[in-house]
């Protein structure tokens, strides 16, 4: 019946053309998730958890439209889900005003660690600034104590790079330069080797990072005596790609040859081990049944043919689990106040309290790993470093931050044989 239902809203970036369309693997992956908790009768006992979603296509106008609608229409929703940053942050800026907890599956903005502007929200899509203490280990472990920062001037890497210049000074490297532009890297890159920079951090979306690959080739920016820093989470042939389409001047063989040697980092998004997590699946168990699910949709997935946001739809089944935690957990504290979930309206501040103060300790192994969460409501991940040998990727080991522990696999390959440095020695006649 109606009344044992309890009802969350969902904000998915599907359609559209802008920003990042990973509803299109999440929406899907949260769906999986429901189905999995409403199977377990220690969870919700009595209770059916039931999403209503809409596609905000990543746009922030359109998300706040679709939030209204959730809001403004019967059944009473409990709380919101939604994708991408932008979109994140009109309606966890609102959802306050509603006494609703957001729970972000697919925002990376470091703006969004905020308590004064989002009171309310919570991610399992860690911040960008989680690849810095990372960032900060590689340089400490290779003694590179001279650094270069290269930015694509968009707002999640202008405070990316705050997060990482302060982490450099309390660890004592030296920022020679930070360089950054809009579309065209060109001076940029001729700022980098003006300032003799060696050791270089780039952060930028992908597209740029294709026009960043070729001048440094054409600016001979690359090789033995440089290492470049990039994200991890382009696609594995990134800079082989639509070379055409983008007005890359540089061959393949020669974006290649720029490649060569470069590191990554990123957040672990799926669980690496074949541990069983608190739905009874493997990470593994998680992907088939995604890919089953996916192929019904219609998407391609044999012939490699997958949606925006599979990489994070993880994230989004993780995120479902922890609403149903928490509202599990809130339930039974409720229930000895005479209270009850069902009765929640948004002016119940007391119920939205227990609500937030259940989410706020709930913890648990997901199929993205170790679920937990900051004071500020961000993930707390593990990243993985990757190196370019040979033309493809190959691990270098796992970072966890809150245990500052490194493991490292000891597969780097440098160009030169041997470490480069981060300045240029100059040696003095004996
Ligand atoms: C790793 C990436 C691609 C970073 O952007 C996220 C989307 C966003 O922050 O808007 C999704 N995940």
């Amino acid at each position: 019946t109606e009344d044992n239902v309890l009802h969350i809203g969902g904000i998915f970036p599907i359609g559209g053309k802008g920003g990042w369309q990973g509803g299109q693997a999440c929406e899907p992956a949260a769906t999986l998730a429901l189905e999995d908790v409403n199977k377990r009768p220690d969870l919700l006992p009595g209770f059916t958890l039931k999403l209503h979603w809409n596609d905000s296509e990543c746009e922030p106008g359109l998300g706040a439209s679709v939030m209204y609608n959730l809001l403004y229409n019967k059944p009473q929703k409990l709380m919101l889900l939604a994708g991408c940053s932008t979109v994140c942050t009109t309606v966890a800026e609102a959802a306050k005003m509603w006494n609703l907890v957001v729970l972000c599956y697919g925002a990376s903005s470091p703006a969004l660690s905020d308590r004064n502007r989002f009171p309310t929200l919570f991610r399992t899509h860690p911040s960008a600034t989680v690849h810095n203490p990372t960032r900060i280990k590689l340089l400490e472990k290779f003694g590179w104590s001279r650094v270069a920062i290269l930015q694509q001037a968009e707002e999640v890497f202008i405070s990316t790079v705050e997060d990482l210049e302060a982490r450099c000074k309390e660890s004592g490297i030296e920022i020679v330069t930070r360089q950054s532009f809009l579309s065209d890297p060109s001076d940029a890159v001729r700022n980098l080797r003006r300032q003799d920079a060696r050791i270089i951090v780039g952060l930028f979306y992908v597209v740029a990072a294709r026009k960043v690959l070729c001048e440094m080739y054409k600016q001979h920016l690359f090789g033995k005596s440089y290492v470049w820093f990039f994200i991890g989470w382009y696609e594995d042939n990134w800079f082989e790609v639509s070379l055409d389409k983008e007005g890359v001047n540089c061959s393949s063989e020669e974006m290649r040859m720029a490649a060569e040697g470069h590191l990554t980092t990123e957040a672990l998004m799926w669980n690496q081990n074949q541990q069983r997590t608190i739905s009874g699946k493997t990470a593994e168990d998680f992907r088939l049944q995604l890919n089953d699910l996916l192929r019904q949709q219609g998407y391609d997935i044999d012939n490699s043919r997958y949606p925006e946001g599979y990489q994070e739809a993880p994230l989004a089944y993780d995120a479902v689990w922890a609403v149903a935690l928490a509202f599990n957990k809130t339930m039974e504290r409720l229930h000895r106040l005479g209270k009850t979930l069902k009765n929640f309206t948004y002016t119940d501040k007391e119920t939205a309290d227990s609500i937030y103060a259940a989410i706020n300790s709930t913890q648990f192994l997901g199929v993205s790993g170790h679920v937990a969460f900051s004071s500020q409501g961000d993930r707390i991940a593990l990243t993985q470093i990757e190196q370019m040998v040979n033309g493809s990727y190959v691990k270098l080991g796992y970072f966890d931050t809150t245990s500052d522990n490194l493991t490292w696999l000891n597969r780097e390959k440098w160009i030169g044989g041997k470490v480069p440095q981060d300045r240029t020695i100059v040696r003095k006649e004996l």
